[in-house]
């Protein structure tokens, strides 16, 4: 079945919506690529744009009754869906701008539809928020005295009869939940991109959603760290008091534990950031040790390793070749087991001094799904002035982003050869 990715072009009067037959079909070269050179290679082709067909549709904005034009992407093969989890202010949005500038072109809200619509789209992927799914509003949860974090007040029927639409190359009518008023607003209309992203609190939490899930992320970030970007985020953007963050903190850690917490043990990969081992009682939170804990044995995934895979190896680069300052950098590699399962660990603590150096631990990491050297060091002086980027949080997030890229292109090579064998035998 073919499914779609679709942008939203110059709003313009047209008139019933139509999603029509497919026109015009533009075949990609396959890109062009430098000898990686400490890396495995996975022997997929690199050709990651597939056919594409544009064809164009009219949809309504209910809300606004605008009309806009939005430019479809058919593309070969089911959409492959995402699921990111995490609290709120934990670097989602940060993670999906890293994400979107893998694949190239940046990812923008709807055009012409609700201006406080939480989807964003770029020509492969759509990420969609899972507030949207809250069945309560603002006033209904308070009315219960439930949280947002609380399952009563999320529809998971919902959530998963539209993934699992849009995965099957349906467009759904999802609903909006408004931040700014707290309401639900009129539904939008998602056409199947070639990549669904399904970030927010729940994206593991019901199994049928869950089965859905092509590869899966938490972002797992220690109560202190937490509370610090929350601190920072909402005292200084959103007016809140350091009282009343302290408040929120508090009254969702219960929900929190209860039902956002345990999903972790789902994901494919969990990234923690955690405070510093390298200052003794630093309670400053401005170095951080982040561990990305990769699950063996996940379709078309391989875990990052550092100099010898499955080997338990510690590792200081600082000196003639990494610029350190105090408290310096130190990474660890090893197997070990999470909830069960059979795990990696890649671990850095503390920061880079000069980000163009970065190439040096590039050049030390195997399995990284890069398409040239130094790929990993480019998206991250490119995006230099993104949270994170002097740490293991930007640094591993890019890893993640360049991981659901092979992901993505892996499954694709998969459906072509399936379509393939099943022209041979027709
Ligand atoms: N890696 C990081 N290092 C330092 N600070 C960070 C990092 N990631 C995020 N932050 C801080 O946390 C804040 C929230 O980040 P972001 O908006 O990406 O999170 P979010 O999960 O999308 O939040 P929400 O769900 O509430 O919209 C940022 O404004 C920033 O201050
Ligand atoms: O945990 C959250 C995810 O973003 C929000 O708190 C939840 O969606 C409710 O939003 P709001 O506080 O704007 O009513």
């Amino acid at each position: 079945m073919a499914a779609m990715a679709c942008t939203t072009a110059a709003a313009s009067t047209v008139s019933t919506p139509r999603l029509g037959a497919v026109s015009g079909v533009k075949t990609s070269a396959a890109a062009a690529r430098s000898v990686q050179l400490t890396s495995a290679f996975h022997g997929q082709s690199v050709s990651s744009v597939s056919h594409v067909a544009a064809l164009k549709a009219a949809v309504t904005s209910k809300r606004s009754g605008r009309r806009a034009v939005v430019v479809c992407k058919a593309a070969d093969g089911q959409t492959v869906v995402i699921g990111l989890a995490a609290d709120s202010g934990c670097g989602k949005s940060t993670f999906m701008r890293r994400l979107t500038s893998v694949f190239g072109g940046a990812a923008t809200p709807p055009k012409g539809g609700n201006p406080d619509s939480n989807t964003l789209i770029s020509d492969t992927t759509t990420v969609i928020c899972l507030d949207d799914y809250h069945s309560l509003d603002r006033y209904g949860r308070k009315e219960k005295a439930v949280t947002a974090l609380d399952p009563r007040a999320n529809n998971f029927d919902l959530m998963y009869e539209q993934v699992k639409a849009l995965k099957e190359g349906k467009s759904v009518e999802k609903p909006i939940y408004n931040h700014v008023t707290g309401l639900l607003d009129a539904p939008e209309t998602i056409h199947p991109p070639k990549i669904l992203v399904i970030e927010g609190l729940h994206p593991m939490y019901d199994e049928r959603v869950r089965e859905l899930l092509d590869f899966s992320i938490y972002l797992d970030i220690s109560d202190d760290v937490k509370f610090a970007w929350k601190i920072q985020r909402d005292m200084a953007e959103r007016g809140h008091s350091l009282e009343s963050i302290k408040a929120s903190i508090a009254s969702r850690k219960p929900d929190f534990d209860a039902y956002i917490d345990p999903q972790k043990q789902y994901a494919d990969v969990v990234i923690q950031v955690l405070p510093t081992q390298l200052i003794p009682d630093d309670n400053e939170g401005k170095v951080l040790r982040v561990r990305m804990v990769m699950k063996e044995g996940v379709p078309f995934f391989e875990p990052v390793y550092l100099f010898d895979e499955g080997s338990t190896i510690s590792w200081i680069p600082c000196g003639r070749k990494l610029t350190c300052s105090y408290p310096g950098i130190k990474f660890f590699y090893g197997p070990d087991t999470y909830y069960g399962n059979e795990v990696s660990v890649l671990e850095m603590d503390g920061q880079f001094d000069k980000l163009d150096e970065l190439i040096y631990v590039e050049s030390h990491l195997s399995n990284i799904s890069t398409k040239f050297y130094g790929e990993i060091t480019q998206q991250m002086l490119k995006h230099a002035d993104f949270p994170g980027s002097n740490n293991g949080t930007g640094l591993f997030q890019t890893i993640c982003g360049l991981k659901i890229r092979e992901v993505y292109e892996r499954i694709l090579e998969k459906q072509k050869n399936a379509v393939s064998l099943e022209g041979a035998k027709s």
